[in-house]
């Protein structure tokens, strides 16, 4: 999809009129390469050639509005009430947002009254919507210090128009919301209703997730801790498998979609011989399936080490009729089959049945990688967040998210934020590291002619690619067969 620069303009809900508190600062301000001017924009690309690509001057180039304070404000932060509400999973730094929101709001603009929806935008509907959290800088100062959300969130879709009730009712003039891909589509949906019903409302969006899928963002927060948390169990499985004879070590981690935790994680350690992700499509059988790949890893080092995403092999479970067909949750996302158990028993019975032992350790973290606290990258991450959304909100942006682009903080339209999902390219340098942290991009060992048994016992050096070209260590490494349909081999 091409961008133009009309597509990253971000809406308005009017004129700025009233002076911001910090506008002497402001105009006092200098611009320099950490400070970009509100009326200064950041470029959607970042190569020369995609750049030389549009032929274009370049204040035509497709960019972003600035993150920020303006000098100029649209609400008088006398008459605001704002409102906040955390949808969808969790994610490490959802307090911090919340906390980082409610004292730039109270402290540097002097809104009085902040109210919270419990429980996500169930919380905003008829039922509920009286039910609400008074957030003052007392209330959230040691927020946090816990994981999760003091709000609570929930999954399951709302009427627009009853939300919009709700924060007429409540008398709310500006709505953060903190979710995800589904978080921001229910946003956009309830700022449209907004706009159709003529109500002066702001909806500024916080785009969360921990698998890092959102688009239009350098990464999304809570992700580093997630993936901090995950390589823990990384350690402590390989520390397993490496005491068992034949040990057998898994780690399922989430990641629906997107395997950005499962290449994070297994990077921070450097422990995983083989790495599983939705976006590369892998075989169980076969010379270049998964079962020759660990018996391989097992008979040259005595022990291997998997990491797999949730979503990874998926087509599997569906062609032994363990996928239950189009079961989604109550928002509308797919419910996975469980390709850590697929692994689990069919590894056991491959290496079974060619005269190994297996000792398998398997361990599927789930919730214990999201319900952790963020780190302290991830606190400053998020309250940086929190201070971007504030200023957007108070100078009358609304149906927009702000997110870190390129390392600055930017306003992007909500809607771009759902139009895809990140994903790890196959062909792009994450992946690759992947591959050579795995060693997966060595040259193959020597092998006897017609056996499955590897001579080289060398560990790393147990790739079986046949597409591999000499020396260089070159994406050749990893074969995919025809027409993009992604079935490779795992090197
Ligand atoms: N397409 C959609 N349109 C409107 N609301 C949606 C949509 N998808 C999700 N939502 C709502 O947004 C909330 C969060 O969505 P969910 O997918 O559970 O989590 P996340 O925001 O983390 O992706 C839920 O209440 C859900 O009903
Ligand atoms: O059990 P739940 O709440 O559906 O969560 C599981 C899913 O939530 C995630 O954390 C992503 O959730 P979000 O889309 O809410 O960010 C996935 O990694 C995981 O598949
Ligand atoms: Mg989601």
């Amino acid at each position: 999809m091409t961008l133009h620069l009309d597509d990253l303009s971000v809406r308005h809900l009017g004129e700025c009129h009233y002076d911001s508190p910090l506008s002497e600062m402001l105009a006092a301000k200098r611009t320099s390469p950490h400070y970009v001017a509100e009326g200064d924009r950041v470029l959607l690309e970042d190569t020369v050639s995609m750049l030389a690509e549009h032929d274009l001057p370049s204040e035509q180039l497709p960019s972003f509005e600035a993150a920020g304070p303006r000098r100029k404000i649209y609400f008088d932060p006398a008459e605001v009430t704002a409102g906040i509400v955390t949808a969808g999973g969790l994610c490490p730094g959802l307090n911090d947002v919340i906390r980082g929101l409610v004292q730039e709001l109270t402290v540097l603009y002097d809104v009085k009254r902040i109210l919270g929806f419990r429980n996500g935008f169930r919380g905003m509907t008829a039922e509920h919507r009286n039910d609400t959290i008074e957030l003052t800088p007392d209330r959230v100062r040691d927020i946090h210090n816990a994981g999760g959300t003091i709000l609570g969130s929930s999954r399951g879709a709302q009427d627009a128009d009853e939300m919009v009730d709700s924060l007429v009712l409540r008398d709310i003039n500006v709505l953060f919301v903190i979710g995800g891909d589904g978080g921001m589509k229910a946003a956009t949906n309830l700022a449209a209703a907004i706009q159709r019903r003529g109500h002066d409302i702001a909806v500024i969006g916080v785009p969360k997730t921990i698998d890092n899928d959102l688009p239009y963002t350098d990464q999304s927060f809570g992700f580093q801790s997630a993936f901090a948390q995950a390589a823990n169990f990384i350690s402590s499985v390989s520390v397993e498998a490496a005491a068992s004879p034949d040990g057998i070590g898994i780690v399922k981690l989430m990641g629906r979609h997107s395997g950005f935790i499962a290449c994070y994680a297994s990077l921070a350690r450097n422990a995983a011989d083989i790495v599983l992700i939705p976006e590369v499509p892998f075989a169980l059988e076969g010379e270049d399936g998964l079962l020759a790949r660990v018996e391989q890893h097992v008979r040259a080092k005595g022990y291997v080490v998997i990491v797999v995403a949730e979503g990874a092999g998926q087509d599997l479970l569906e062609e032994r009729g363990l996928l239950e067909a189009d079961a989604t949750d109550a928002s509308g996302n797919a419910r996975l089959g469980d390709i850590g158990a697929l692994l689990r028993e069919s590894i056991t019975a491959h290496l079974t049945e060619v005269g190994l032992a297996p000792t398998v350790r398997y361990i599927d973290p789930s919730y214990a990688i999201r319900s952790v606290t963020a780190n302290a990258y991830d606190s400053v991450y998020c309250l940086r967040l929190a201070h971007a959304a504030v200023h957007a909100a108070m100078a009358g942006r609304t149906e927009t998210a702000v997110v870190r682009w390129r390392r600055r903080f930017v306003h992007v339209p909500m809607s771009l934020i759902t139009s895809r999902r990140n994903q790890v390219d196959p062909d792009g340098d994450l992946w690759m590291s992947v591959l050579e942290a795995t060693g997966h991009l060595v040259p193959p060992p020597a092998r006897s002619p017609g056996s499955a048994e590897v001579v080289d016992r060398g560990g790393a050096g147990a790739c079986r690619s046949t597409s591999w070209e000499g020396g260089a260590a070159t994406r050749r490494g990893v074969e995919f067969s025809g027409g993009g349909s992604q079935r490779g081999s795992l090197c």
